[in-house]
């Protein structure tokens, strides 16, 4: 985020002249004969500095690295001054230069290592009070809905960041979920998602979480109007709503406005990003699903990654590590994606989350100081839970044309050990045995000889894996709320050092902008075919066959 190319730092060139001369030479099933401790060389368990107790192994030794190629990578790091950066970050700078804001989700899971010169860190407390204060009431059934029955059924109504990370998390801790309080999540503007939600509540014993740091985003109000108005026709009073509807926002006017009390109302703060704000008040349905007690591990975990992101040795560092194989096969090998595949199934959200994670903040073209890179930033991310993608796109992660470096993720203890956790063992058989696959492939040599003779030529060569396809694979003892918080952190320190290096701006998101006014816009055309103007020939015909076609 120094807002300098990265195709300037010495280290990026003399990381293009490896490419160019070595890179036919890495090959895996070379470089792991060559030294027969590549593995112990390659890879690193974490330990938490402090909190509870969180350990993975991060094997990295699957990826087409040697020993200089990881230490010119990390004289890039140096150049490009991350651990400056890094450091700014944690002491409240405003590195999110574009719109002046300092970027400070670590505040909101320190418990009080760093000290943070910023407005508003020292009320992270109270609402972490708050929070539990309120999930433990309705959790425990003391918190009434308005006819006096019990809260049974919670709506989060939010998009972005306000939606994908209570999705993500609590999908991957529903183990330590209340089982008798349904969670449901309405992001979308489209009515379908709001209207089949509601369907499945009843007024009297549910609560909507409106979640919307600016509180003006279009989906979330218009679709917390909707269930307002949807509680208001039984609930009739508009006293009741007090009961029913509770915001986390930064903006106390609007929440204000809509008719929630402050009291209901959690705080949060403008330097807490979208994509980074499940720490934040954000999280309350989080809490309500898994317990204060256990959104607190999950903090404690991420603050145990933040420390070793601070203290830690860049060639020991974690986040370090993955962004620079990551940049490695982004700026040098031309990947254009990256695959997130965790072996659990609790995971299932985890890449959709990171896609907005990575991709809304490391997908921009121009430096810091306002220069157009000459390279790639941010890459494509994109997986599924393991072993559904075996059975769909891992042909061509396989055997297709193109680059994909991957991450595989799995627990080695299930929290499901049924059959004698015979599914847990097919499970991890096929975690350890898929980057294998990809690493070494089968020979044409190989297939000859399990084929025997009289096959034809075609059928010898498609039965070929080329190999040499580079993953990291990560393996964790159990899934739980501390484990997934310190991964999560891994994973948000990984963006942070590729958008240093790269001289972007991870924490602004101006691409979103033009697609919601272009759409504001059109929205007041679309009432009749003489209204439409302004628009290209495509657009104005798209609109035009709409408004013929529509019944309304
Ligand atoms: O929480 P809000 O203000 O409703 O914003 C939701 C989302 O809105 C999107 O426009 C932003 O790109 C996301 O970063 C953000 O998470």
């Amino acid at each position: 985020m120094s807002g300098n190319l990265a195709s300037e730092y010495p280290a990026w060139k003399k990381l293009q002249q490896i490419y160019s001369s070595d890179h036919s030479r890495l090959v895996l099933r070379d470089l792991f004969a060559q030294d027969p401790q590549r593995f112990s060389h390659f890879s690193k368990e974490y330990k938490s500095p402090s909190g509870p107790d969180v350990t993975f192994l991060l094997d990295y030794s699957k990826n087409l690295i040697t020993q200089p190629i990881v230490d010119d990578l990390l004289a890039l790091v140096r150049e490009a001054q991350v651990e400056t950066f890094r450091d700014k970050m944690f002491a409240g700078e405003h590195i999110n230069t574009s719109e002046d804001r300092a970027v400070l989700h670590v505040a909101l899971r320190n418990f009080g290592d760093f000290k943070i010169a910023e407005e508003g860190t020292d009320e992270v407390d109270g609402v972490l009070e708050h929070i539990k204060v309120f999930s433990n009431a309705v959790r425990s059934g003391e918190w009434k809905g308005y006819t006096g029955k019990t809260i049974n059924t919670i709506v989060n109504i939010g998009i972005g960041g306000s939606d994908l990370g209570p999705v993500m998390v609590t999908e991957a801790l529903k183990t330590y979920s209340k089982r008798d309080l349904t969670a449901h999540f309405v992001s979308n503007i489209d009515g379908t998602h709001i209207a089949e939600t509601l369907l499945l509540c009843n007024p009297e014993t549910t609560l909507f979480i409106i979640a919307s740091k600016t509180f003006t985003t279009q989906e979330t109000i218009t679709n917390a109007e909707t269930a307002r108005d949807w509680f208001l026709s039984t609930a009739g009073d508009k006293a009741h709503v007090a009961k029913h509807f509770v915001a986390l926002s930064t903006n106390t006017p609007a929440v204000t406005a809509f008719g929630i009390a402050q009291e209901n109302m959690f705080q949060f703060w403008d330097w807490v990003g979208g994509r980074y704000s499940l720490w934040s008040a954000i999280g309350l349905s989080i809490a309500l699903v898994i317990g204060y007690d256990n959104f607190e591990q999950l903090l404690k975990g991420a603050h145990g990654m933040d420390q070793h992101f601070l203290k830690t040795p860049l060639e020991d560092n974690l986040p370090v590590i993955l962004a620079i194989i990551g940049i490695w096969y982004n700026d040098f090998y031309g990947a254009q994606t990256h695959a997130l595949l965790p072996y659990d199934q609790y995971l299932h959200k985890f890449a959709d989350y990171f896609q907005q994670g990575d991709m809304e903040s490391n997908g921009k073209s121009v430096t810091k100081g306002g220069q157009r890179v000459d390279y790639q930033t941010g890459p494509i991310i994109w997986g599924a839970a393991g072993t559904n993608g075996q059975h769909s796109f891992y042909q061509l992660v396989h055997q297709g044309t193109k680059i994909i470096p991957a991450d595989f993720l799995a627990p080695a203890t299930t929290h499901n050990p049924i059959h004698n956790s015979k599914h847990h063992r097919i499970l991890l058989s096929n975690f350890f045995a898929q980057p294998e696959a990809l690493a070494f492939g089968k020979t044409e040599e190989e297939v000859r000889k399990e084929l025997g003779p009289g096959k034809t030529e075609a059928l010898y060569k498609s039965k070929v894996f080329e190999g040499n396809k580079p993953s990291n694979s990560l393996i964790f003892p159990k899934l739980t709320p501390a484990t997934l918080g310190a991964l999560i952190a891994l994973y948000e320190h990984k963006i942070f050092v590729q958008g240093v290096v790269w001289g972007i701006n991870s924490f602004d998101q101006m691409g979103v902008e033009l697609g919601k006014v272009l759409a504001k816009n059109i929205l007041a055309q679309l009432a009749a075919p003489e209204d439409v103007k302004g628009h290209d020939s495509s657009t104005t015909g798209l609109i035009h066959y709409y408004q013929k076609h529509r019944k309304e």
